[in-house]
């Protein structure tokens, strides 16, 4: 069995803004600055003067791993980062600066997207398609088998996705009642899933769905990175206590830098070590971005170290540190065999030698016939859209050239 660690490095991105000059602006840019920029940190400052240059930095040195059989869980609030930095590794963005590694070695974005899947926060299905119909097409276009094996494996994925029921129910959308919101997030991650891919990446796969069927997506993604070593990463809004508890790490952005990465128990000890203590019946995940300000103003004063508690200066904090430990001794786990896990899974299951220079499953021509196929099964599944507009574009054509039909080849004419 092969897995892929997916290790991004240094990831900078920044966007230019395009900021309209106030017309009746009664004072200079420098001025207005200078104003703007009474009584706050050199770091503010940098970033008032970035944005008032049109530049705006999304993501700042971002850095993290992910393992295969796991899944890593991109948080923070909104406007931090998450989708912009899912959309670099998708590759829809090129990388500025940094490196992305798979199983150490550095990889192109057009390597990357042949080993990985990528699932947007909005599903793009077509509506009059069944879920079985709209998987087959994916896998016709993304595998090269013969109909049976590619019947099968539909098959069997949809009993993976448990879409057994609604395999031959139209996806529908806002006008057409079609699967539920849950179903079609599955439809979205089968579509992505059908050809094995070792990388999954999902832009909020939850969002929209109510607290039942936000986790058993995220069960049915954990029993996919169990089974067949995937390495999953995705990015989440408000996660549930029972969905924080599927993630194997968390990284947690603010403003897009790296706050946290790790698991949720190492962010629950970093919380306390720095003062915040987490409320009662209060998730980790949500507690830590509502405390975001805190933490980064912290940050700023005393880098927070978990993983070298006992270098951490002062009584009162080696004391917390202590209870700490202690408190996690007496649960299931420590801190110590936590990271071993890790380090067992690194050893075992990372095939370095693995071979990035594979080719589309199908030709041109081919994919074009298949793409022509799935057009024309929605064409004629909206026989009165078509007639219609059929009909306006003989109607328009004769009115445009009956007011033209007279008009000579010539001069005059033109
Ligand atoms: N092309 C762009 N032009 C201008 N601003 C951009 C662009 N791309 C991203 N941004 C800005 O970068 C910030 C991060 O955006 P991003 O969509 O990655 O955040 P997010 O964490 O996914 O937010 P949400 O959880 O609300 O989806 C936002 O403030 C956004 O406005």
């Amino acid at each position: 069995m092969q897995g892929c660690e997916v290790e991004a490095v240094g990831i900078n991105y920044t966007v230019h803004t395009h900021k309209s000059e106030h017309p009746f602006k009664l004072f200079s840019k420098s001025a207005q600055l200078d104003t703007e920029q009474d009584g706050k940190e050199p770091e503010e400052e940098a970033e008032a003067e970035h944005s008032c240059s049109g530049v705006r930095h999304v993501l700042k040195n971002v850095s993290f791993q992910a393992k295969p059989w796991e899944i890593l869980a991109i948080v923070g609030p909104s406007g931090a980062g998450k989708s912009s930095l899912l959309e670099i590794l998708a590759g829809k963005h090129s990388l500025q600066s940094g490196t992305v590694l798979v199983n150490h070695k550095p990889v192109d974005k057009a390597q990357f997207r042949k080993l990985s899947g990528y699932v947007t926060q909005k599903d793009t299905l077509f509506p009059l398609l069944t879920a079985e119909e709209t998987l087959m097409f994916s896998a016709k276009l993304r595998l090269k088998l013969f109909k049976e094996e590619l019947c099968c494996r539909v098959k069997s994925l949809i009993k993976e996705l448990g879409l057994d029921h609604v395999a031959d129910t139209r996806i529908g959308d806002d006008r057409v009642r079609g699967i539920s919101g849950g179903e079609r997030r599955r439809v979205s991650i089968g579509v992505e899933v059908i050809h094995d891919p070792k990388v999954l990446i999902l832009d909020e796969p939850t969002s929209g769905l109510d607290s039942t069927s936000a986790l058993q997506i995220i069960d049915m993604l954990k029993v996919m990175a169990d089974t067949r070593g995937r390495t999953i990463i995705l990015s989440i809004h408000q996660p549930g206590f029972r969905i924080v508890k599927l993630f194997s790490s968390l990284l947690l952005l603010a403003n897009g830098s790296v706050l946290h990465h790790g698991t949720a128990e190492l962010l629950g000890v970093n919380l306390r070590l720095s003062g915040l203590e987490l409320p009662l019946h209060v998730n980790v995940v949500e507690f830590a971005i509502e405390s975001i300000d805190t933490i980064q103003q912290q940050q700023k004063c005393v880098p927070v170290q978990v993983e070298t508690p006992r270098q951490l200066p002062g009584t009162m904090q080696q004391k917390k540190v202590d209870d700490e430990a202690g408190e996690i001794r007496n649960g299931k786990f420590t801190l110590q065999q936590l990271f071993q896990q890790s380090k067992v899974i690194d050893e075992e299951t990372i095939y370095v030698g693995m071979d990035f220079t594979s080719d589309f499953a199908n030709s041109r021509l081919t994919e074009t016939m298949i793409l022509t196929h799935r057009f024309s099964k929605n064409i004629f599944r909206t026989k009165e859209l078509f007639a219609c507009r059929t009909i306006q574009m003989l109607v328009s054509g004769l009115v445009v050239g009956s007011i033209f039909c007279n008009l000579k080849d010539d001069l005059e004419g033109a």
